[in-house]
């Protein structure tokens, strides 16, 4: 715990400057809250001092971010982009485990829900049961270890090892000013959904999912087409199970398929992404394009964008998913020179940038990323936007209603 500042009021009782701060020990109203009123009296019928305490984490409360999706669905990529928004390169925890699955910057940690399979590989292969499966995973630990975090305090996480299939020793996680639980199931069980300020689930169409596991698994790892095949079958009726529904809790879905300008296509090369956005979220506005609530439909190829075939093509509008109001921004084409980005960038509004521009200079930076040339790049790096933006008013709100305490 932090003490960041401790004033005392001296207006009405000059002896206030000779009051001690609250000891450490002292400080138990002091987990949660980021600013803290404390009254003291020097005798009993003197005018009492009043204090002011900043607490907490580094002076704050951890935001607790979920990002849910299948394994291979791009939840690594979408890490990098958010933690460049915030400014700083992620790295695995200093002089730890090398096969760490953590991430961590200066204003991020990353922890991957795979640290939570209570069922190693060989565990798993021994009981039938894959890792999407719950029964593979102790969500009593993960409940346990992010309320923990989000007070305030630091805890012993273990570590699934993916090299070896093994559960390795914990590692020490403090409390970081964001939290950002990422993997299969950070919205299945209903104590850790209900600890999240904002939950995003990466939406990948099968055969979308298909097209980048051949590219990663085959090309890049050497499996057989047949291998990824059968991995996929294997793991869709767990998938359909239990990951697949957390997508009606999420605050922000991003949706990837197959276009629909190239009537036909399935080679997953194009894609229509689209961003689905939960309306009455606090803290959240969903971006929107021309004229909020209308429903637009917009092909920007001209003289500002260049297009080549087939071509790009931006909707918006309001719509329904899984019985709640949602605004709904999809692009579906791909850019051919990422510059020109800046011309769709200033139709859109509500996405939470600090100055004019900043989606284009975020895509240009990472521009080697995958997706950075359509909607998955262009919406991840928005999400990022907004989850910055969620997370200043949530801190600037907790700093305007501070809680009385008394020491
Ligand atoms: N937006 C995208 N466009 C094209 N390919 C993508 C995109 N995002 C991810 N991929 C492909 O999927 C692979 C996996 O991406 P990434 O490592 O970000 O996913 P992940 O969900 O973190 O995977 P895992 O859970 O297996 O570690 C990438 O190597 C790339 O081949
Ligand atoms: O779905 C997954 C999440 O990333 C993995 O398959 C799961 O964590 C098991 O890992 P491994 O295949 O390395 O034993």
């Amino acid at each position: 715990m932090t003490i960041c500042a401790v004033y005392t009021s001296t207006q009405f009782n000059p002896t206030c400057s000779s009051i001690s701060t609250p000891s450490k020990t002292n400080l138990g109203f002091c987990q949660r809250q980021q600013v803290v009123f404390y009254t003291k009296r020097i005798s009993k019928r003197s005018t009492p001092c009043v204090g002011l305490i900043t607490c907490g984490a580094g002076g704050q409360e951890t935001v607790v971010i979920g990002l849910a999706a299948d394994s291979g669905c791009g939840k690594s990529t979408f890490m990098r982009r958010l933690t460049s928004v915030f400014g700083g390169a992620a790295e695995p925890p200093k002089g730890g485990n090398p096969d760490s699955n953590t991430l961590i910057s200066d204003t991020t940690t990353v922890i991957c829900l795979d640290d939570y399979h209570s069922l190693d590989r060989t565990g798993r292969k021994q009981k039938g049961v894959t890792a999407l499966d719950p029964r593979a995973n102790d969500f009593d630990l993960m409940y346990e270890q992010v309320k923990a975090i989000k007070d305030g305090k630091a805890v012993d996480k273990p570590i699934y090892n993916h090299v070896s299939g093994l559960l390795d020793p914990p590692e020490l996680i403090k409390p970081p000013k964001i939290l950002v639980i990422e993997g299969l199931h950070p919205m299945y069980d209903k104590r850790v959904r209900d600890l999240l300020d904002f939950s995003i689930y990466l939406d990948i169409s099968n055969e979308v999912k298909f097209a980048w596991k051949i590219q990663r698994d085959m090309a890049e790892r050497g499996h057989s087409l047949e291998s990824i095949k059968a991995s996929i079958e294997a793991r869709k009726p767990d998938f359909d199970a239990y990951i697949d529904p957390q997508k009606q809790y999420a605050d922000a879905v991003i949706e990837v398929l197959p276009t629909q300008l190239i009537p036909g296509d399935n080679e997953g090369k194009v894609l229509r992404v689209r961003l689905i956005m939960k309306e009455g979220v606090k803290f959240f506005n969903p971006v929107y394009l021309f004229d909020e609530g209308s429903t637009i439909s917009w092909i920007p190829c001209g003289r500002k964008l260049t297009c080549s075939y087939p071509g790009i093509k931006f909707t918006y509008g309001p719509d329904t998913y899984y019985g709640q109001e949602v605004s709904v921004l999809e692009m579906d084409g791909q850019f051919d020179r990422l510059d020109e980005l800046i011309y769709v960038e200033s139709h859109l509004s509500n996405i939470s940038s600090k100055f004019y521009g900043e989606v284009t200079q975020q895509m240009l930076k990472h521009s080697d990323f995958p997706g950075s040339n359509n909607g998955t790049g262009l919406f991840q790096t928005i999400v990022g936007l907004k989850i910055r933006d969620l997370y200043e008013q949530l801190i600037a709100s907790k700093a305007k209603s501070p809680v009385e305490a008394k020491a």
